[in-house]
């Protein structure tokens, strides 16, 4: 049975990554929260209550949900996984050679669970104990007690960044910010030694260009969106496009320019998949968005490379449709303006026509309504703080595939084999096969 496998943004959801927030979000201070990527200082209790009742609406509608924390302290009863984060977290130029064998030994006595802990949470200098005997030298002395030895994870919470699966393969991404980075260290090391991912193949992997999971769409099987902007480089979008067209994960890369600041810093905070033919766009930029696609050419060719051409256009000819759904229409730029803000475009399919938003977002949501769409809402005001709504804070980790005939996986349950994708589209692209499962 297949376990891992995710080929579109839509397909009934099966299985789901997310991170509950912890003591990570206590070490936002009014001095560190730009640098961390958060735009205010949350209530830790109140945004873990938000985000239990984001993991409940899931469960409640026969999503399993399983949490990074747990999988990280699982991945690191294995003795190889454990030396290899130990060591990461101590390649820190920060640290100085005194002070390394200090943190060194200090983790060598944590157990799994304290140890992920601290992955996650980060370590301040007034936690390591120091004793009289082995003193911390320089480094030690001339710190703040509040300083970090190792830097928290705040943003760990929205999962999508750090990790995507394109069909059975796991993108493990390579994060822009120096807040993130060390983040896919993490999820890289669950899917490489928990023995639930024993196995998995890998599409993409840290080292290489700067490319986030939240500029990641999977329009359709075989069909990829990438932003391109604040976080996912041109360079990346070109790395992933090159990786999935050989792995044969999909025929067509859109790769979609987006305005560089924080209100757009991912394509999935303007557009997310509500339906197998319906986005949810930011009316703002919906008529001016556009496209380059790359697609295969034969053996040993670079990629044909196309456009551009408006968004719209693009997705539809490429998912083989003759038109792409938009829902945006009605809205005030200004109402979309502060809605976007708050992640109102940011929603999470658990089904077609069913999907996760954030409750404050009343008018983007009844525009879903009116279009067809259910829309759970979830509270959010303070799980917003980092900027991040539903989709952010879930990695999907299966979906029933689209790839057969879209109606009946729809209907299908997740357990059900994976199903060839319907190949010999519009266009004669080649085949998407895979080698997942
Ligand atoms: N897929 C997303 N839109 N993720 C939102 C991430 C928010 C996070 N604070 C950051 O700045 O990186």
């Amino acid at each position: 049975m297949v376990t891992h496998y995710v080929d579109s943004e839509v397909g009934r959801l099966g299985t789901v990554m997310l991170h509950r927030p912890g003591p990570e979000l206590a070490r936002l201070t009014p001095r560190n929260n730009d640098s961390l990527l958060f735009d205010a200082i949350p209530w830790v209790g109140r945004a873990q209550e938000e985000h239990d009742a984001f993991a409940a609406a899931l469960r409640e509608r026969g999503v399993e949900v399983l949490h990074l924390a747990e999988l990280l302290t699982e991945t690191l009863a294995a003795s190889d996984a454990r030396a290899e984060l130990t060591e990461q977290v101590l390649r820190s130029p920060r640290l100085g050679d005194q002070l390394r064998v200090r943190v060194a030994d200090h983790l060598a006595y944590l157990d799994p669970a304290t140890l992920a802990g601290v992955l996650i949470a980060g370590l301040a200098h007034e936690e390591l104990r120091i004793s009289r005997e082995r003193p911390g030298g320089l480094v030690y002395t001339l710190m703040d007690r509040h300083d970090f030895i190792i830097d928290p994870l705040p943003n760990l919470l929205f999962t999508r960044d750090s990790s995507v699966w394109i069909g059975g393969r796991a993108a493990v991404t390579s994060l822009a910010m120096p807040a993130r980075r060390r983040e896919s260290t993490l999820t890289d090391a669950i899917y490489r030694h928990h023995p639930r991912f024993a196995g998995t193949e890998f599409v993409y992997h840290p080292t290489m260009e700067h490319l986030e999971g939240g500029d990641v769409l999977l329009l359709a099987p075989g069909v990829l969106a990438v932003g391109v902007g604040e976080r996912t480089t041109p360079a990346g979008a070109e790395r992933l496009a090159r990786q999935a067209l050989a792995a044969q994960l999909a025929h067509t890369i859109l790769v979609v320019p987006i305005v560089q600041e924080r209100a757009t810093m991912h394509l999935d905070t303007i557009c997310t998949m509500v339906d197998v033919d319906a986005v949810l766009m930011y009316a703002n930029v919906a008529s001016t968005l556009v496209a380059y696609t790359v697609a295969a050419r034969a053996d040993g060719e670079d990629p044909r490379m196309d456009g551009p051409v408006p968004f719209l256009r693009a997705a539809a000819d490429a998912m083989d449709l003759d038109q792409l759904r938009v829902i945006d229409t009605g809205l005030d730029p200004v109402t979309a303006e502060r809605e976007q803000w708050d992640d109102g475009n940011n929603t999470l399919a658990l089904a077609p026509r069913l999907c996760v938003g954030y409750e404050r977002n009343t008018e983007t949501n009844a525009q879903l309504e009116r279009a067809g769409i259910e829309v759970v809402a979830i509270a959010g005001s303070e799980l917003g703080s980092g900027r991040g709504g539903p989709r952010c804070m879930s990695c999907p980790l299966l979906r029933a595939p689209l790839g057969g005939d879209a109606e009946q996986a729809a209907a299908s349950s997740v357990a059900s084999p994976y199903r060839a994708p319907r190949a010999g589209r519009k266009g004669a692209g080649p085949v998407v096969g895979f080698s997942g499962g």
